[in-house]
């Protein structure tokens, strides 16, 4: 499923903010999720909404441009979701967490992406079978302007072996699926991974 009506997405994505936030995921309204519509449109979360407390009416609708349709301000980060809807037509739910983690592993690393290897959970990320396998998660700096992260990004996504997710540098985590579930799994897969690996240095 790759497109859902306005009301099943918003249901959806209430769910998920609850869900990111019981994780730490989603503290201080960070965070953002959309939906791809039946209608051609997209559902995102409204701008600065507490993502664990949101409502219905804290998702609202916009066209394949951002521009808002219900007079609501969308999401700041609408154009990078938007980017992954027009670059992958199979993409159907985009997830951002803001966890820990993810943000320390991000600061802590230098260059352009953290290689995850070996490990059995990369085969809930989409198409991996095996554990015997090295992906990159990348990582982009951060920026205020969207537009100068999704010009560093876009040539990333279409690598050989890219994986449906990547790190903004001392911000956050995009996951993306082709429905609401399997963007949660990237998110939930890729987040383990960080924390294990954080895990094992520890006990070194
Ligand atoms: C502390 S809020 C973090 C925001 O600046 C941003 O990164 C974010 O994830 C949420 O922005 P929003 O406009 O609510 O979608
Ligand atoms: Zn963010």
């Amino acid at each position: 499923m790759t497109s859902t009506s306005f009301e099943a997405a918003r249901t959806a994505i209430v769910a998920v903010g609850r869900w990111l936030d019981g994780k730490g995921w989603a503290p201080a309204t960070s965070g953002n999720y959309s939906a791809r519509l039946d209608d051609g449109g997209f559902a995102v979360t409204v701008s600065g909404r507490h993502k664990g407390r949101l409502t219905p009416d804290d998702v609202m609708r916009v066209d394949a441009d951002g521009a808002s349709l219900d007079g609501k301000k969308p999401s700041a980060e609408t154009a990078l979701h938007l980017a992954l809807y027009r670059a992958f037509p199979d993409v159907g739910a985009v997830l951002h967490s803001h966890s820990p983690t993810a943000v320390g592993l991000s600061r802590a690393v230098a260059g352009e992406g953290y290689r995850l290897a070996g490990h059995e959970m990369l085969k809930a990320l989409p198409g991996i079978a095996t554990h015997d396998i090295t992906v990159t998660l990348p990582i982009v700096e951060n920026s205020q302007d969207m537009a100068v992260v999704e010009t560093a990004i876009a040539p990333r996504l279409l690598e050989s072996g890219a994986i449906p997710a990547y790190l903004i540098r001392s911000h956050g985590l995009y996951g993306w699926g082709c429905d609401m579930a399997e963007a949660e799994r990237v998110i939930e897969a890729i987040e383990w991974m960080i924390a294990a690996e954080l895990a094992e240095r520890s006990f070194r």
